[in-house]
């Protein structure tokens, strides 16, 4: 399985169960595995068989612009769907974290994994 990885990105989103987290926008940061539909690009070095991880960021951001999720495990979920449906990848992993929302903890989050098949 070939895998795109992305790193600690750090997104300003609405997050949370509280009334001020309605209206304070909180960074998050995302860690994610999205393994590839196929492994063309790997043989032919075009880029028109890769998928474009530009464009995976980019709607990361869109969807995170534009959406108020209360939990992180909702958000998710949410990212998971987007990235199996419209970048066809047959599998991928989700962590999502939040940075200093508790005190003595420098990160909390959850970290799913799916699949396009469901299992
Ligand atoms: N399992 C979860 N527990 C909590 C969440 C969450 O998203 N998933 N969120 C909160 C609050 O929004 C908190 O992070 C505010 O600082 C509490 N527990």
């Amino acid at each position: 399985m070939d895998i795109i990885f992305l790193h600690e990105l750090k997104v300003k989103t609405l997050i949370g169960i509280y009334p001020w987290e309605l209206k304070v926008a909180q960074t998050i940061q995302l860690d994610l595995e999205i393994a590839l539909p196929t492994s063309q690009a790997c043989q032919t070095d075009n880029f028109e068989d890769a998928l474009d991880y530009a464009l995976i960021v980019q709607r990361i951001q869109q969807v995170l612009s534009e959406r108020h999720f209360s939990l992180l495990e909702a958000l998710a979920e949410h990212i998971a769907q987007t990235i199996l449906l419209e970048f066809k990848s047959p599998w991928v992993k989700v962590s999502v974290a939040k940075l200093s929302a508790i005190r003595g903890v420098k990160k909390v989050g959850v970290r799913i994994e799916r699949t396009s098949c469901g299992h």
